[in-house]
């Protein structure tokens, strides 16, 4: 259908498992397609292979906000957002996939003159990384998104809010299925319902490949790129790593008539929400307080969340909640990445990305696919690497990488 002809044509194929590749992934979610694609395309590497325990785009790149911006910190985490945001915003001609762009534009709310002069300092810095951030004073901040409560007397008033223009949403699946046609199109093998379940090494600790629930497929180079489970398919490899895995909900109410032009937040707060495309009022906000593998979440989150959106917007108080769901996700100690070689010769690493990886994908997919075909790290990348947490080098992106995260 896709190629206009009449009977049912797969937008990409459902392969058996060859014997062995030049290259097998871990994790069809996006950064695992994405890097799949940038090897077929740009490197040529032969034969590669994506596989995933469940369907491709299941994991949290099929489950999150779809929020995707650049306003960081430091000028390591500004390059690399940045470079992905501008990916982004060429991805649907580069992909021949409309993965719906949005540049609407992304507010963090600022609750005090005290917020606002820190605000301030962030903007300057994001400035002078070339960042397109810029502090909006009250008055802006209500004729920029006039559903936004300007009651001065409010629990959190609004003094202000620090916006980035070419913020915005992107849709998720979209992303997942434009990188896969693509990806298969290049002939990537994508091999679902496929999970990894070891790591075969020769006697001198070679690897050999990976064992899966579909019998042993030989690889000797291999990307794990699976988010909140990195830490247990490291496991398998016999190394750890420095991420701890939490549930992260969000939330979408009924559809509505368009009533919200932008992505509003607030870290005070810790709830954020943009409008689908479909109408309902996509809400999130902070992780689950403890370490879980558990797709779900609690309903303190979904309170203490929601309540936070209706200080903000009071009148959405009267929208019904649709659908909750969760994700695992993977968080390093400063909310920064992890885009390197693994302790094993031939399994490297694209993990660590926590609650804010989305935006990440064209970049990571790019940096990881550089990493394994040259074997040293993308220059947009070099920061990210696992010895930051032995010698103290941390990126610490807490305050930018999203709410409460
Ligand atoms: C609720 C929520 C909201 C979020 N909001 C945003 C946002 O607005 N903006 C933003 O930038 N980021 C956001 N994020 C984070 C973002 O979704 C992730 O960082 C990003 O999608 C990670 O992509 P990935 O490809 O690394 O992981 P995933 O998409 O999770 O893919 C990993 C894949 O690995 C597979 N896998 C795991 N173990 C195995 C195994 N043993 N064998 C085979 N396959 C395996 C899984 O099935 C999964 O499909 C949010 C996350 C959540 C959960
Ligand atoms: C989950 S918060 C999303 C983001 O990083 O903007």
């Amino acid at each position: 259908w896709l190629n206009g002809n009449t009977d049912w044509d797969p937008v990409w194929r459902s392969p058996e498992p060859a014997n062995n590749y030049d290259v097998i992934i871990i994790g069809a979610g996006g950064h695992g397609l994405a890097t799949a694609y940038h090897l077929a395309k740009y490197y040529k590497l032969g034969r590669i292979a994506v596989l995933d325990k469940g369907w491709l785009g299941g994991g949290n790149t099929g489950r999150n906000t779809t929020i995707v911006r650049s306003d960081y910190f430091y000028k390591e985490s500004a390059d690399f957002y940045d470079h992905s945001l501008h990916l982004y915003a060429g991805l649907s001609k580069e992909l021949n996939f409309n993965i719906m762009y949005s540049a609407r534009g992304i507010l963090n709310l600022a609750h005090s003159r005290h917020e606002v002069d820190f605000q301030r300092r962030i903007v300057n810095a994001m400035r002078l990384n070339g960042i397109d951030a810029e502090l909006l004073g009250r008055d802006e901040v209500f004729k920029f998104c006039p559903i936004l409560n300007a009651d001065p007397n409010a629990r959190f008033p609004i003094y202000g809010a620090m916006r980035q223009k070419r913020g915005g949403t992107v849709r998720h699946d979209a992303v997942a299925w434009g990188y896969a046609r693509a990806a298969d199109a290049l002939g990537v093998d994508i091999l679902q319902n496929t999970e990894v379940t070891g790591f075969r090494r020769d006697p001198n600790g070679s690897l050999l490949g990976v064992e899966t629930c579909r019998g042993f497929i030989g690889a000797r180079k291999v990307g794990i790129a699976t988010a909140g489970h990195s830490s247990v398919v490291a496991q398998m490899a016999g190394f750890r790593l420095p991420v701890t895995s939490y549930g992260l909900q969000a939330f979408v109410s009924e559809p509505v008539k368009p009533v919200l032009n932008t992505v509003i937040g607030s870290a005070v707060i810790g709830s954020y929400c943009s409008q689908s495309d479909k109408g309902g009022i996509v809400c999130g906000g902070g992780i689950d307080p403890f370490p879980s593998f558990a797709q779900r979440g609690s309903a303190a989150i979904m309170e203490k969340v929601l309540a936070g959106i209706i200080q903000l917007v009071p009148t959405f108080s009267s929208l019904r909640l649709l659908r909750q769901w969760s994700g695992i996700v993977d968080y390093t100690a400063d909310s920064s990445p992890i885009i390197d070689r693994s302790p094993v010769q031939g399994i490297y690493l694209n993990v660590g990305w926590g609650g804010g990886g989305f935006k990440a994908i064209p970049a990571g997919g790019e940096a990881f696919a550089h990493l394994i075909a040259k074997d040293e790290p993308h220059p947009l990348a070099k920061a990210f690497v696992l010895q930051r947490f032995r010698d103290g080098a941390l990126i610490d992106e807490a305050a930018a990488a999203g709410i409460e995260h």
